[in-house]
């Protein structure tokens, strides 16, 4: 499990009880959360114990009203929202220039059996370096990405280190603050931290039973 933050690291390892797993702080944005998971996971292989599964999880954006504050979001895709180039016409994203991608998909089967454990709506979370601060920018995202439910900072680095170690990815995020206009008196980082220990403390069966080689 990577984290950001250590709060949220310990809302996830206080919720979840199952042996094995490893609850990391990984550090806030793509970059870093992209080479901490990678880190983590090249020291697990060469111990000869490579992890069967990598589940970002955190607080997030949600967007109104598809998302409220203390709701949780499981990702049935993981897209980064602002990786490529801005164009006279509009966002390009860089698989439109001919490299890369930005979006990665989660087991389906895996999405619907957190979704059903835990409550999460199931949607797109994006994953920004810039957290969004006006309507406008929340209205655009939207737009772009219709199905999308929440935005947060690290989802996609995670999902780019274990695609390259080739491991399958979750995200779950509990809703802190709606995305759109800085309102800091809006956020509620405690209810929201209390929702993902809640969730993780309901994951442990999912996990268990998930075998990567049914899907
Ligand atoms: O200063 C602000 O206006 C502001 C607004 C929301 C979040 C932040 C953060 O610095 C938190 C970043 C941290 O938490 C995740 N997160 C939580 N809410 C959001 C969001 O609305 N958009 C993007 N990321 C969010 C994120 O994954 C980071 O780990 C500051």
């Amino acid at each position: 499990m990577a984290t950001a933050v250590p709060a949220e690291r310990d809302a996830v390892a206080h919720g979840l009880a199952l042996p094995g797993a490893q609850v990391i702080a990984a550090g806030v944005g793509p970059a870093r959360a992209a080479a901490s998971t990678a880190t983590a996971l090249t020291r697990a292989a060469l111990a000869g114990r490579p992890y069967g599964l990598v589940v970002s999880a955190g607080i997030a954006g949600g967007f109104a009203p598809h998302a409220p504050l203390g709701s949780l979001v499981v990702a049935d895709e993981i897209t980064a929202a602002d990786l490529g180039a801005e164009t006279p016409d509009g966002f390009l994203p860089v698989t439109d220039l001919g490299f890369g991608t930005v979006t990665h998909r989660p087991p389906a089967p895996l999405v619907a059996a957190v979704a059903a454990a835990t409550g999460a709506r199931p949607g797109a979370v994006l994953t920004v370096s810039t957290v969004t601060g006006t309507a406008a920018r929340a209205a655009h995202l939207r737009a772009r990405h219709p199905t999308a439910l929440a935005e947060a900072m690290e989802g996609f680095g995670v999902a780019e280190a274990a695609a390259s170690h080739g491991t399958p990815v979750l995200e779950l995020r509990a809703v802190s603050n709606p995305v759109g206009p800085r309102d800091r008196a809006a956020w509620r980082i405690g209810d929201a931290l209390a929702a993902l220990g809640d969730a993780f403390g309901k994951l442990a069966p999912v996990l268990r039973s998930w075998n990567p080689h049914d899907q």
